[in-house]
């Protein structure tokens, strides 16, 4: 496979067509899905001339979490249903390309076994923080001990969006054997159904978040100047634009399009971005418009489904070079050196 849309193809023929649909799909329509690899591909890159270096520097540094490449693994739910060792196969590639995993609170491995497969890999973890606070503590508490080092808040989810291939399906839960691990209690295993996304979760929650942790908060879903400004007044670390690859409110706008806005409104806070990341001219464009790293979910997906842990490296493997590619194409020696006049909206 050369392209990150060829393991998607493999991973297509090789997964239950149920499973597939859940991975692939979107909420509604599936507009915003298609909008964001739409937007990405009408935006024209304008290279420099006769520049550049003879090496690349790609690395960037994330709430102190040094990555080999802008490129971050955006967290996703069920990796079991890919492939058999599931989360666990994804670490290990992911440490190897030296990159940063944002774990899912809805991984089918647990937080601590993951982090163990990989002590080297830079883990941060994704949480919905749920009504019950002393539940929610208590799983921030595993992240922290597993060695997560930043908290990835997902604030796009008042309610689970309407995927309606999951409907038709009937794919309302995991299959027998396969358990929300991160949200084991004792000896009871977890159910995605235990997972509340409740529209009460308000900024009072943010703050009762930084009461309880240390670790860095990051909100992922954000959309809005406005909010980008409540977020750097609320003392959070980060930002993630993310429409939650169109799987949340169809018809919200194609994250590229709306990431210049928030990076302005955002107080210099590290504004990352996702959704239909796909080619490394894709990853240029985010950065030359002041996202400071982009994340993968649904490729990551692809990879692990075609090959497991080998399919994870080439995912990650192939965006590093295409970045690189377009980086020496683009006459620029750094990551750093990207731009918004490299961009033509
Ligand atoms: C199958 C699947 C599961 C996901 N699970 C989660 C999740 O558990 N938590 C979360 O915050 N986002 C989740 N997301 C959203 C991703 O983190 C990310 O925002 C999105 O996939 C980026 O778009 P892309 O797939 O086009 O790269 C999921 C996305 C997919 C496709
Ligand atoms: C429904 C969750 C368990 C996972 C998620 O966020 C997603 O499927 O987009």
């Amino acid at each position: 496979m050369r392209t990150l849309r060829e393991y998607e193809a493999v991973a297509r023929e090789r997964l239950d067509p149920v499973h597939y649909d859940y991975f692939a799909g979107g909420a509604g329509d599936e507009v915003t899905l298609r909008a964001n690899e739409a937007s990405l591909a009408r935006l024209a890159l304008l290279p420099r001339i006769l520049r550049g270096g003879a090496r690349r520097e790609l690395g960037v540094t994330l709430l102190g979490t040094g990555a080999s490449m802008p490129v971050l693994v955006a967290p996703t739910a069920f990796h079991r249903l890919a492939a058999p060792d599931g989360e666990r196969a994804t670490v290990r590639a992911v440490a190897a390309a030296d990159t940063i995993m944002i774990v899912s609170m809805a991984a089918t491995v647990a937080v601590e076994d993951i982090a163990a497969e990989a002590p080297d890999a830079k883990l941060w973890f994704q949480l919905y923080v749920q009504p019950d606070l002393a539940f929610t503590e208590a799983i921030v508490r595993r992240a922290e001990a597993a060695g997560c080092r930043a908290l990835v808040v997902t604030v796009d989810s008042p309610a689970l969006g309407r995927r309606e291939r999951d409907g038709r399906n009937g794919f309302h839960d995991l299959p027998d054997g396969l358990y929300c691990e991160n949200l084991r209690i004792g000896d009871s295993p977890g159910h995605v159904r235990q997972i509340a996304m409740s529209p009460e979760i308000s900024w009072e929650h943010i703050a009762w978040l930084r009461d309880v942790t240390e670790l860095p908060i990051v909100l992922k879903g954000v959309l809005r100047a406005e909010d980008a400004r409540l977020a750097a007044g609320a003392g959070v670390a980060g930002l993630i634009v993310s429409n939650h690859g169109g799987r949340q409110l169809d018809t919200v706008p194609a994250t590229i399009d709306v990431l210049p806005e928030v990076v302005d409104a955002a107080g210099g806070l590290p504004v990352l971005m996702d959704g239909g990341i796909r080619r490394g001219t894709d990853v240029l464009k985010a950065l030359a418009l002041g996202a400071s790293a982009v994340a993968i979910g649904r490729p990551v997906v692809w990879g692990l489904a075609a090959e497991g842990e080998q399919g994870v490296k080439g995912v990650l493997e192939r965006i590093r070079d295409e970045v690189d590619d377009a980086l020496v194409q683009c006459g620029c020696a750094s990551v750093r050196d990207l731009d918004r006049t490299y961009v033509r909206c």
